[in-house]
């Protein structure tokens, strides 16, 4: 998805700067220096494993804790002199979600509406827009704790959305959700982003932080153990190659010459180059191929998935849960 840029040449402002950011239970650390910089507009997506302390730099972005140390800004307000702005300048949904079972959706959404201080039809107004745009319309009269899991994220959010915050926290909005539902909170995020929004998003699904984050950190051990864009983070690791395909036998012979150490398919007049795939060692193949005269029919760069990249890097073994599991299954 690509950053938002602004006309003006500049690079957009930083929604959310943290430095040294960290925070011990007891003797277990959880945060040991984390630094973010999220600039507006974009989605940053914290990628970790279970316990890996993704909701704790969620609480504390969002003042709901307080951090052992570091600094941090918030929509350009400090996170521990100038808390109340940072709340007012936020919304937040995830595992300690906002909504009451008791009530029915569209009662939770009026309480919102109350909590900021809209005027009576103004804030019925809010409510029935964000109903009709998260397809709650019609369970609106129902109590929230008969919802379905999607729709009650669903409801969590458009919670969220009544106080019109301009950087969001989405602590797994996904997680135990089925693969359509998963797909209609994907939606929702690319429309806020659409609309401006800054959003922080936690997950641990892989796919997820690939099909919605402009970058992406991967939270391990206390620290951040790489932070890019997929493609950059998946540039990391070894797997990745270019194969170029010929059709004419010649040529296939001339670029195999002159690309020594390639592996050679040459039932598929295939070679293989392998390589991080990046910029600078595409220029030099290509320029050994121009040297030699042959031009290649085909040309793909293969990159390893971010799968290869989060398990590389956090070195474990266990998958995370299925993607299209229950609340217990994957947490
Ligand atoms: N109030 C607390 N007291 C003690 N330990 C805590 C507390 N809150 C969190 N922890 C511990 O801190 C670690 C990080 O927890 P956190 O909830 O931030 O992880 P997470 O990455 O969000 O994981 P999950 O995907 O399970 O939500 C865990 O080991 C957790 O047990």
């Amino acid at each position: 998805m690509p950053m938002q840029s602004r006309s003006d040449g500049h690079p957009p402002p930083v929604a959310v700067s943290a430095t040294g950011l960290r925070k011990s239970y007891g003797d277990k650390t959880v945060l040991d220096g984390i630094d973010l910089h999220i600039p507006t507009g974009s989605v940053f997506a914290l990628l970790g494993p279970n316990g890996a302390g993704k909701t704790t730099v969620v609480k504390i972005l969002s003042t709901l804790i307080g951090a052992d140390g570091g600094r941090a800004r918030v929509g350009g307000h400090d996170l521990t002199t100038e808390a109340q702005a940072v709340r007012a300048a936020i919304g937040v949904t995830g595992q300690f979600s906002a909504v009451d079972g008791l009530l029915t959706g569209e009662e939770n959404m009026l309480l919102m509406a109350d909590l900021h201080h809209l005027p009576g039809r103004e804030g019925r107004r809010v409510v029935a827009d964000l109903l009709e745009r998260f397809d709650l319309v019609e369970a609106a009269g129902k109590p929230a704790s008969t919802y379905s899991g999607g729709m009650r994220r669903r409801l969590d959010i458009a919670m969220t959305l009544v106080g019109s915050p301009r950087i969001i926290f989405l602590d797994e909005p996904t997680t135990g959700l089925d693969p359509r539902s998963r797909h209609a909170m994907w939606r929702i995020v690319r429309e806020l982003v659409a609309g401006g929004v800054t959003v922080l998003l936690t997950t641990q699904y892989l796919e997820e932080a690939d099909q919605l984050a402009d970058r992406i950190a991967v939270l391990h051990d206390g620290g951040i153990a790489a932070e890019g864009t997929a493609e950059e983070l998946k540039r990391l690791v070894p797997g990745g190659h270019v194969r170029l395909r010929f059709t004419d036998p010649a040529a296939y012979r001339s670029a195999a010459s002159a690309l020594t150490g390639a592996d050679r398919d040459d039932e598929a007049l295939a070679l293989r180059v392998h390589g991080d795939g990046g910029q600078r060692e595409l220029r030099s193949l290509l320029d050994r191929l121009d040297a030699a005269g042959v031009e290649a029919d085909e040309l793909t760069v293969h990159t390893p998935d971010l799968d290869d990249v989060f398990f590389a890097l956090t070195g474990g073994t266990d998958r995370p849960g299925p993607t299209d599991g229950s609340e217990e299954a994957t947490r």
